[in-house]
């Protein structure tokens, strides 16, 4: 693993958890009925977050068949599904405030719990919507909380035609991809030519979305 991520001054000595939701979050009407919330600085205490969940998620490298061969997915990853205890307290916090704040146009609360750990600069995930579910043809949404070190996350409409849209995700950052970002979006987090150090993803979904 390359690299330490440098916490932020500001944050030494935060009581740790997320804070409000409400008036802070921003949202971008994507086309096709899909949408972006941005919540930055969600967290405090997001260093000491983040250093707990490096030292305490299991984290498994997986490997998948790609056409012919079989390959290193490029990025640690730890799965909770909803009867499972989280890793951390403040994930439940924050999964538990999510689902406060969305529950009346989501319909159901986040069960799930999803971790990447992009290791360093060479880690990354490809250009997919989260689809293996209800994604594929339900609207729904994905709240991610990124923590250590920033890395853009990557939107594009599904099928080409468009722009690529770019979201500079920080440390204790949200972003939530909502309506039909699943099906008619798809996103990414690119390699980068510059080193860089470790970044954890946190993935809060409904159920039966994957
Ligand atoms: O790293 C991220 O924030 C995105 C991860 C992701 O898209 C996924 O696990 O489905
Ligand atoms: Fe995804």
């Amino acid at each position: 693993m390359n690299g330490v991520f440098q916490g932020s001054l500001l944050d030494v000595g935060a009581e740790g958890g997320p804070r409000g939701l409400g008036a802070h979050v921003r949202r971008t009407p994507l086309a096709h009925g899909a949408w972006i919330d941005l919540r930055p600085g969600w967290l405090a205490g997001a260093d000491a977050l983040f250093t707990r969940l490096m030292a305490d998620v299991p984290w498994r490298a997986e490997r998948r068949r790609m056409y012919e061969r079989v390959v290193d997915v490029p990025r640690l990853l730890a799965f909770y599904g909803e009867t499972e205890p989280l890793p951390d307290p403040v994930l439940d916090e924050a999964r538990d405030l999510l689902t406060a704040h969305y529950r009346d146009e989501l319909g159901e609360p986040f069960r799930t719990a999803g971790l990447c750990l992009y290791r360093d600069e060479n880690d990354s995930v490809a250009w997919h919507g989260d689809r293996i579910g209800r994604g594929r043809s339900e609207d729904t949404m994905v709240a991610i909380v990124s923590l250590g070190t920033p890395r853009p996350l990557l939107l594009r409409p599904a099928g080409g035609g468009g722009p690529t849209l770019r979201y500079d995700i920080g440390h204790g950052d949200l972003i939530v991809m909502g309506g039909s970002c699943q099906r008619t979006w798809e996103h990414a987090v690119p390699k980068s030519a510059r080193p860089l150090g470790p970044r954890i993803s946190v993935q809060f979904r409904p159920r039966g979305v994957r």
